[in-house]
């Protein structure tokens, strides 16, 4: 059983549960009309498809999955592709709502959608992986679009992944449309930037809280659960901020070294396919034991729902940044809360990724590309002025932490959206 499923069977709440608790404490402050908050309780839809795939050994093996829109109020609906064995459809609904939040949150002119397929990536060969995820784009390609819904990269899929979606797509339309998905290679209308951007964004808004909370990023520990797109790149990022990062994780377990790992060395065994269990330096840890250390940041960056009842009165970091989505449950959230730690929320500190795909959904609209200077500071700018609206928000209507004043302000925008179009019909 994957180490997510297990920690969501010990707790009690769900990623959706959460979702819908974090709406409700909001709402205290957001005071959106009752009749449309309890629209936005719901998907607008999902799609669940069964994949049937031929695998290299001839026989044929049968994928589920799924594509959830949650709303589309502010502009088409905007969310990325999950591969992995725990995915559910309730997990892709929770994931589509909080991209509705987090788009509202940055301000960018779309909705929220997710979806996911279930296998084990790493049990198939690429051209396994290939024909499943053509299946799937022909399952969901009436829902999706340029201007209808956007696609892009979350756990387990790649730009490779975005240049078969995008491919089979455009086969399907009779010429190419780039704009369908993002976190596309360069070379087929990718934007420089888009790869890094998430962890990026992370590394951006740990130094954001630092700044805020007066404290020094240089030399601060700092633990990374998750070494994989997002996790190595806020991590490599964060030392060439002048931080100290002591311990990283990935699947298999966790690497610590209180004196500061050896990133380049962990990059390049990892790039070579090694895994933490595998590597030959540094203290191994188990996962468990990396939320525990007493860093001054802890940021999950790996699944949902690992800070929990059952340990988060062993968390010690002083600062929590949420890279993953959905990593701290409600009730982990009210100890956290209690304790005073601030916990930067998923929807803002993980945004970088969607507003770097939004600038290359941008230049391929308009057919036009941007430097990677441009689009960094195009990040840096909408996400550091995302971040002092929470804190604005924070302060003026009295929330009890930054997330309930980030969904204040994004349940306000995406309510306003809704009461300015009205009613259908
Ligand atoms: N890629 C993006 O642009 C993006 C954007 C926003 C949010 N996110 C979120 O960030 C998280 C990581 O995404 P990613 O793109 O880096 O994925 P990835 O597949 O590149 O890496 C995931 C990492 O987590 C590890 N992992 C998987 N299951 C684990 C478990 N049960 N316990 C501990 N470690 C585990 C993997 O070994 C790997 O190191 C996800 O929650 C994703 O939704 C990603």
């Amino acid at each position: 059983m994957p180490a997510a499923s297990i920690a969501s069977t010990m707790d009690e709440t769900t990623p959706l549960e959460n979702m819908l608790a974090q709406m409700e404490r909001a709402q205290e402050y957001a005071q959106v009309d009752p009749g449309i908050f309890e629209r936005l309780k719901y998907p607008e839809r999902t799609l669940k498809v069964t994949l049937p795939v031929r695998m290299d050994d001839g026989s044929v093996e049968v994928f589920t999955g799924y594509r959830c829109q949650f709303d589309s109020a502010r502009g088409p609906y905007k969310g990325g592709i999950r591969y992995h064995p725990s995915v559910t459809m309730e997990e892709v609904t929770a994931l589509a709502g909080w991209m509705t939040w987090k788009t509202a949150l940055v301000d960018l002119p779309y909705g929220g959608a997710k979806g996911g397929v279930i296998c084990e990536v790493k049990e198939m060969s690429t051209d396994e992986l290939r024909r499943m995820t053509r299946r799937y784009t022909e399952g969901i390609r009436r829902m999706i679009g340029p201007h209808m819904d956007v696609p892009a990269p979350d756990m387990n899929t790649n730009p490779e992944v975005m240049a078969w979606i995008m491919d089979t797509y455009s086969m399907y339309e009779g010429y190419s449309i780039p704009q369908v998905v993002t976190g596309k290679p360069l070379s087929l209308g990718g934007t420089p930037g888009r790869v890094e951007a998430t962890g990026r964004g992370v590394a951006m808004i740990t130094r954001k809280v630092f700044d805020y909370l007066e404290e020094d990023l240089h030399e601060a520990t700092i633990a990374i659960q998750g070494f994989g797109n997002v996790g190595n790149w806020a991590a490599r990022l964060l030392v060439e901020m002048g931080a100290n990062v002591v311990a990283v994780s990935d699947v298999t377990g966790a690497r610590y070294d209180p004196d500061g790992l050896d990133l380049g060395s962990l990059l390049a065994f990892s790039e070579g396919g090694g895994t933490m269990e595998g590597y030959p330096d540094a203290e191994f840890i188990s996962n468990e034991a990396l939320l525990e250390l007493d860093v001054d940041v802890l940021i999950p960056a790996a699944v949902a729902d690992v800070i929990t009842t059952d340990n988060v009165d062993d968390v010690r970091a002083s600062v929590i940044v949420e890279a993953a989505n959905g990593p701290t449950t409600t009730s982990a959230d009210d100890a956290l809360i209690e304790r005073d730690v601030p916990v930067v929320p998923d929807i803002l500190a993980n945004a970088g990724g969607v507003i770097v795909s939004y600038l290359e959904w941008v230049q391929n609209t308009q057919e036009y590309s941007w430097t990677l200077s441009q689009v960094n500071a195009d990040l840096e700018r909408r996400l550091t002025g995302s971040f002092d609206e929470v804190v604005d928000a924070y302060h003026r209507h009295e929330t009890p932490d930054l997330r309930t004043a980030a969904y204040t302000i994004a349940l306000r925008r995406v309510a306003t959206a809704h009461e300015l179009r009205g009613l259908f019909p």
